[in-house]
This record gives structure tokens, C-alpha cells and sequence, in this order.
């Protein structure tokens, strides 16, 4: 059991807040919006931040007034894909499980995120979201496409087994995230059937799978950091470099971003 970091920021500086994805799930009767440990524990471990799951409810949420009050977005993976339509596909029951809710949640979160120059780091399927909210598509079985490797996750129920770092990634040279974690190979873990298909307009390439499949990108014209990553830096974030580096690159760009907003930071 790794300790959580404390949160408390540096002095008279209150820590960041993260607005952290929800999945919808059904259970015992009731609907259930959740998001995975990991994710959190990475946000106190990995950046000494608080965590804040914002429910999927859609348009009922005033996301101009949610990103007034927090000071960053952590968009987590989840097993389920982004619905087809939003991407001018068909739905095709190879791409289910579906989290519609989600989609409609965190689709317009990302864009508003990005108008208000708000932190966002986006995982997995978040990083899918962060391509297809601004105009790009997926494909949806990846290892389909001739050429391309099988980028799921080893079965096993075992997590550690399932997070295994075990793929090489070319991280772009001068890009957002070569300054991060150095350009060049790096090591990741990989559970995922969908990939980016068209890149959106406005994202740039950070790194990509030695067999061309993209894995990382930024939000070319951001006000502030602004990154998406197919792989999993939050299941490893206490233990290894590449994961802890991109947490605390996270961390980092909120307290600038709250140390240089008037009254932001002050705690309370
Ligand atoms: N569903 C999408 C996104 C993949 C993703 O976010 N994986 C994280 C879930 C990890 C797990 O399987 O427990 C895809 O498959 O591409």
C-alpha cells in the first residue's frame, strides 16, 4: 500500500483540484456514476492534488462554472468506447460496450477545458475523447488493420499483469512530451482495442507504437498543457520514471496556472 502523498500544496497555496471523469455504471438497482482508484491515487500520489469525480450528466452541468472552480481535468480509460456517431460512424456492436453518457459529458468538457486554457491530461479512452472531440475519428479494433499489432491488454486477472509496461513508444523530439520524459523510446503499458483513425485538426503527434499507431498527442494551440495518452501513466505513477514524470508535469502546469491567476491559489 503506497501512502498517499499529502496533499497540502506549498505554503499559503491550497492543492489543485482535478476534475476527474465518471463512468456510468448499473448495479444493485441504481445508476451509479464511478471512476477507478488508480486514477485518483494518481492525482494525490502522483501530483499532491485532490480529486473531484464529476458525474456524467451531460448538458445539466454548467462546465464553464466547473472549470472556474477546479484547476485541472484528468479524463480517465474505461472498457467501454466512445459511441460511433460522435465520430460520424456508424454503431457497429464490434465497438460496443458504450458509455453514451460519458461521451456526452466529457466531449463538451474537453472543448470547454480548452477554451478555458484549464490543465488536461487525457488517458486512454480519454485521449480517444480528446481526438474525437475536436473533429478526429477511431478505429475500432486496432489490431484489425494490416500492419498494426494487437495493442489489448494480456488476459489475466491479475491488474499488475494487465498494466505491465511491455510496449516501446517513439516519443516525438522537441515535442510537449519529449520535454517532459526526454525524446526517444520509452516503455508503456497498452489495453486498448480502439486508436486514433483521423487526427484531429488542432492535435499534434507526441509519440507513436513502432507500428504506427498513434500514442500520444497535445493540444497543438493550447493556452496551457494540454496532453493525451493512449497508455496507462496513472496504474505505475509511484514507481515508474516515464508515469511519474507526466503526473508531475500535470501537477506542475496547475500550480503555474493558479500561482499566475489573481486569487486562484490563495488557501483558504
Ligand atoms: N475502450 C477503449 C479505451 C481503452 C481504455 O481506456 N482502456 C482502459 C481500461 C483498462 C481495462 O481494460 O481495465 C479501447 O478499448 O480502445
Amino acid at each position: 500500500m503506497i501512502a498517499a502523498a499529502p496533499t497540502a500544496g506549498a505554503a499559503g497555496h491550497r492543492p489543485p483540484i482535478v476534475a476527474v471523469s465518471a463512468d456510468v455504471r448499473d448495479a444493485d438497482g441504481y445508476r451509479w456514476h464511478a471512476a477507478p482508484e488508480t486514477y485518483l491515487k494518481a492525482v494525490t500520489i502522483g501530483l499532491g492534488g485532490i480529486p473531484l469525480i464529476v458525474p456524467s450528466l451531460g448538458d445539466v452541468l454548467d462546465f464553464d462554472a466547473l472549470l472556474q472552480r477546479v484547476d485541472g481535468v484528468l479524463l480517465t480509460g474505461a472498457r467501454s468506447n466512445v459511441f460511433p456517431e460522435f465520430y460520424g460512424e456508424t454503431p457497429d456492436p464490434v465497438a460496443e460496450p458504450y458509455d453514451i453518457a460519458r461521451d456526452q459529458t466529457t466531449l463538451p468538457l474537453i472543448r470547454a477545458a480548452i477554451r478555458h486554457g484549464v490543465p488536461l491530461l487525457a488517458i486512454c479512452r480519454g485521449f480517444q475523447e480528446l481526438n474525437v472531440a475536436l473533429g478526429g475519428t477511431l478505429v475500432p479494433e486496432v489490431h484489425k488493420v494490416p500492419g498494426r499489432v494487437d495493442h489489448r491488454s494480456p488476459e489475466s486477472t491479475d491488474q499488475s499483469e494487465r498494466f505491465a509496461i511491455r510496449q516501446d513508444v517513439v516519443v516525438a523530439t522537441g515535442s510537449c512530451l519529449g520535454r517532459i520524459l526526454g525524446d526517444g523510446v520509452i516503455r508503456v503499458n497498452s489495453l486498448h482495442r480502439q486508436a486514433v483513425l483521423r487526427l484531429a485538426d488542432g492535435l499534434s503527434i507526441e509519440a507513436v507504437a513502432p507500428d504506427g499507431t498513434i500514442e500520444a498527442v497535445s493540444v497543438t494551440d493550447a493556452a496551457g498543457f494540454a496532453v493525451g495518452v493512449q497508455w496507462h501513466p496513472e496504474f505505475w505513477v509511484a514507481t515508474d520514471a516515464p508515469s511519474g514524470r507526466l503526473f508531475r508535469a500535470f501537477g506542475e502546469a496547475m500550480r503555474e496556472r493558479m500561482a499566475r491567476t489573481p486569487g486562484l491559489a490563495a488557501a483558504e
